[in-house]
């Protein structure tokens, strides 16, 4: 067994459980209930994707993120639904047991009921993703609303909407002050139109605290402090491989010397000839 396949520590249900089929929203419901925290990751291919199903992860994000840590934009705002259909189809291949969650690029849900089907249809049907994600409340609710009648399991997303970023002025904490009463009502408008969980992202612990004890829907945060009920990060800000990151951020390993020093390493061994040796070679 390779130390990727290994069991977790210590697991609960969600977490590294071992029932053998995928995880569904109703498994995410009921942990809510048991008050199980629980960890959901970006992944944007089949490699990362097969690791961290193996490691018990019980959710995995394919995050519009993918912009800036795949495709190289400086934000989120370019990217397109034909950009992450690949990406999201590779990581349900990837996986086993993890629920895979599409998120829906700026542009692709904005305009209404028909385009926000049209979109999350096109990525249940062309990935095998098991639900969608989109970002904002009131504003988005009709969409919601056909989606959850369409079948579709709806996550969302408020606080820190990354693809609001040029209406923010940046990547600016939100919902302090009178601000977060207009959260927990977008939350609450989510919850009523059936989404099955809510991302907030970079606002004030005690308002995410607050939103997670005010909703029977799961919270996930992602700089909303430690009361969510589930957390998530960007799969390369977890491992160290990204350069600059936000204070939300902890490093669990440091795939960025390690990357590094293993493309030295193969650069010097090809250079000075002692790369490939006798038994990487046919005869
Ligand atoms: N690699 C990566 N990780 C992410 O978490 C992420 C992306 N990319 N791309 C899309 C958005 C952008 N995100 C960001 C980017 C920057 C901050 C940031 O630097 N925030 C300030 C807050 C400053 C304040 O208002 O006090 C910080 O210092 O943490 C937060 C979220 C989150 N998302
Ligand atoms: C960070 C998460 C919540 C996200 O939306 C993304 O990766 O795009
Ligand atoms: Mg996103």
């Amino acid at each position: 067994m390779s130390s990727s396949a290994m069991p977790p520590a210590q697991p609960t249900a969600l977490y590294g459980g071992t029932s053998g089929r995928r995880v569904t929203v109703r498994d995410i419901a009921a942990a809510k209930e048991r008050h199980e925290k629980w960890p959901m990751l970006t992944a944007y291919d089949a490699l990362t994707a097969r690791i961290f199903d193996e490691a018990g992860i019980p959710v995995l994000l394919v995050g519009d993120s993918a912009a800036m840590v795949v495709y190289g934009y400086d934000s989120t705002i370019p990217v397109t639904v034909d950009d992450l259909i690949p990406l999201t189809a590779a990581v349900v291949r990837g996986s086993k047991r993890a629920m895979v969650v599409a998120d829906l690029p700026f542009g692709s849900y904005q305009t209404g009921v028909a385009e926000a089907l049209t979109t999350a249809t096109r990525f249940m049907k062309e990935t095998g993703a098991h639900a969608v994600k989109l970002e904002g409340g009131r504003r988005n609710i009709p969409q919601v609303e056909a989606m959850v009648a369409a079948g579709i399991p709806v996550m969302g997303h408020l606080g820190l909407t990354p693809q609001s970023v040029n209406a923010f002025g940046g990547y600016r904490v939100q919902g302090r002050g009178q601000d977060g009463d207009e959260l927990m009502a977008d939350a609450k408008a989510l919850e009523a139109a059936g989404a099955f969980s809510v991302v907030l992202e970079c606002v004030p612990e005690d308002l995410a605290a607050r939103v997670t004890s005010s909703l029977s829907i799961p919270t996930i945060g992602i700089g909303g402090g430690n009361r969510t009920d589930a957390q998530v990060l960007v799969w390369q800000d977890m491992a160290g491989l990204t350069p600059h990151t936000a204070k939300f951020v902890k490093k669990f390993a440091d795939m960025n010397t390690l990357l590094g020093d293993a493309a030295r390493s193969y650069a010097d061994e090809v250079v000075s000839g002692v790369y490939p040796a006798p038994e990487h070679a046919y005869r």
